[in-house]
């Protein structure tokens, strides 16, 4: 559980029941506490409590019609954080898990995260409880249409630019950016993750898991070792976990886990580029199941999920390393513990936010190298700037280019929050160092603008 002693009271008050959230703010203020208790200024111009109140929250009816024509509605989200040093930007996301609390802890995550990145970025995020699985192209076209025909009135390419996040691929950024750009009659960078045809960026739907893979080889560095020849288990089977891979691949390691929301897929002889390829066909365009993996490698088997929220089958396998990337609170204590006596040594965070309070006092405890969300998969929204950079000067840089500023970003985000650690007594906690390095950025933004 998290600790609520570090929440101010009224946050707590106000939405008692936004767990995610809750869990998202406990984690930022127990690291930062030692700063606060060394500037009573953050406490004097109230920045905590102004961090953990919205800057905005928009929820807006979604109606739209089924291959059936059948009229159906859905609840749509914009959670605009704080822009104290940059527009919003942050994920939309599309699954039906998606409340307000989810939504809040991603757009408190992306604040932090965002300041991490050295980019002029604020933080926010959306969504909606729209299902996007089993659902036909015609369907998901006429869903992202009627959800930009509101949403389009609140962003802007200097107001809040979202981007992907769970459910939202390359197929609904298009249909979401076709449709703004018609209420608009305006070309703008006002969506990241475009297709390249039309100002999309080079490396932007690998960067989150690139940068991720970046961050961990960082790491390792720090105790003279790499991740050629490390075993690993990934988790999710979307965009994050095939980027991550990938570049593990690359990096010559061996990947021996994918995952979805049914279950996890075990091949002892690794998952190789070739194999890796069949995913991305199975996901990205048949858009099917992990479990059609073992159809066509045999000699790897499937676990389908158990309903145990507490302990996740694909954590019992032995490994080195460890790359967390399909959703929040896909670690918890049990898995901790399991990972532990397997002897993992790295734990680096693709999805947002996939350890619980307790997962992650056991990996810092127990001195593995571990990386917390906002600082290892912060590559997503740093190339995400990137792109809007390329917008605004009306250029396309080569990949190579946008993959070195990428692994600059990553080492910079990896410096800055050792540095931090070590500066506020907790030397080599990655967690501490990128919660105070995000929090330091932004609050003193806030305070050079006045209450606002
Ligand atoms: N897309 C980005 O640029 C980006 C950047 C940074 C962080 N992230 C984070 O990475 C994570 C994955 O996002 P993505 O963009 O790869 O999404 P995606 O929709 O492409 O893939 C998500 C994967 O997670 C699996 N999944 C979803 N819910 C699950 C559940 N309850 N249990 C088990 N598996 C589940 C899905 O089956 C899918 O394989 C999220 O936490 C997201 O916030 C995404």
């Amino acid at each position: 559980m998290s600790d609520m002693s570090d929440i101010p009271q009224n946050t707590v008050v106000r939405d008692p029941n936004e767990n995610e959230f809750l869990q998202a703010v406990s984690d930022v203020m127990s690291s930062v506490r030692p700063v606060l208790d060394q500037t009573p200024e953050y406490r004097h111009h109230g920045v905590v409590e102004r961090l953990v109140e919205p800057e905005r929250i928009i929820t807006f009816r979604v109606p739209w019609m089924d291959d059936m024509g059948q009229v159906k509605v859905n609840r749509g989200f914009r959670v605009e954080m704080n822009s104290a040093i940059g527009p919003y930007k942050g994920g939309l996301r599309f699954h039906p898990s998606v409340n307000q609390s989810i939504l809040k802890f991603l757009a408190f995550e992306h604040v932090f995260k965002n300041a991490l990145t050295t980019l002029p970025l604020g933080g926010g995020a959306g969504g909606t409880d729209f299902e996007p699985k089993g659902k036909s192209d015609a369907e998901i076209m006429r869903f992202c249409q009627s959800f930009m025909a509101e949403l389009f009135r609140h962003i802007g390419a200097s107001t809040d630019v979202p981007e992907g996040d769970i459910g939202v691929g390359a197929r609904e950024i298009g249909y979401l950016f076709g449709m703004y750009r018609k209420l608009n009659n305006q070309f703008s960078g006002v969506l990241t993750g475009k297709g390249l045809g039309w100002g999309g960026s080079l490396i932007r739907p690998e960067a989150a898991g690139f940068g991720c893979v970046y961050f961990a080889a960082q790491m390792l560095a720090t105790r003279n070792d790499t991740l050629k020849g490390k075993t690993c288990l990934v988790s999710g089977a979307g965009n994050v976990a095939q980027a991550t891979c990938r570049k593990l691949i690359e990096m010559g390691a061996k990947i021996l886990t994918l995952s979805d929301s049914s279950g996890h897929i075990f091949d002892e002889q690794g998952i190789d580029a070739q194999k890796l390829d069949f995913v991305k066909r199975l996901k990205n365009i048949r858009r099917g199941r992990i479990s059609e993996y073992v159809d066509e490698y045999p000699d790897a088997v499937y676990t389908p999920a158990t309903p145990d929220q507490d302990e996740n089958p694909l954590w019992r396998h032995r490994a080195q390393c460890i790359f967390p990337c399909a959703t929040q609170n896909e670690i918890g204590k049990q898995d901790a513990y399991h990972l532990i006596n397997n002897n993992v040594k790295l734990v680096c965070e693709g999805a947002s936010m996939p350890c619980t309070t307790e997962a992650q006092e056991i990996f810092i405890d127990k001195g593995l190298l571990y990386a917390p969300s906002k600082a290892a998969n912060a590559g997503g929204v740093a190339v995400s700037g990137l792109e809007l950079t390329q917008n605004s000067i009306r250029l396309s840089w080569l990949g190579e280019e946008v993959d070195s500023r990428l692994k600059i970003i990553m080492k910079s985000i990896h410096d800055t929050c050792l540095s931090a650690a070590e500066t506020y007594g907790h030397p080599r906690n990655y967690l501490v160092g990128a919660n105070i390095s995000g929090f330091v950025k932004v609050a003193d933004a806030m305070i050079d603008q006045g209450v606002i």
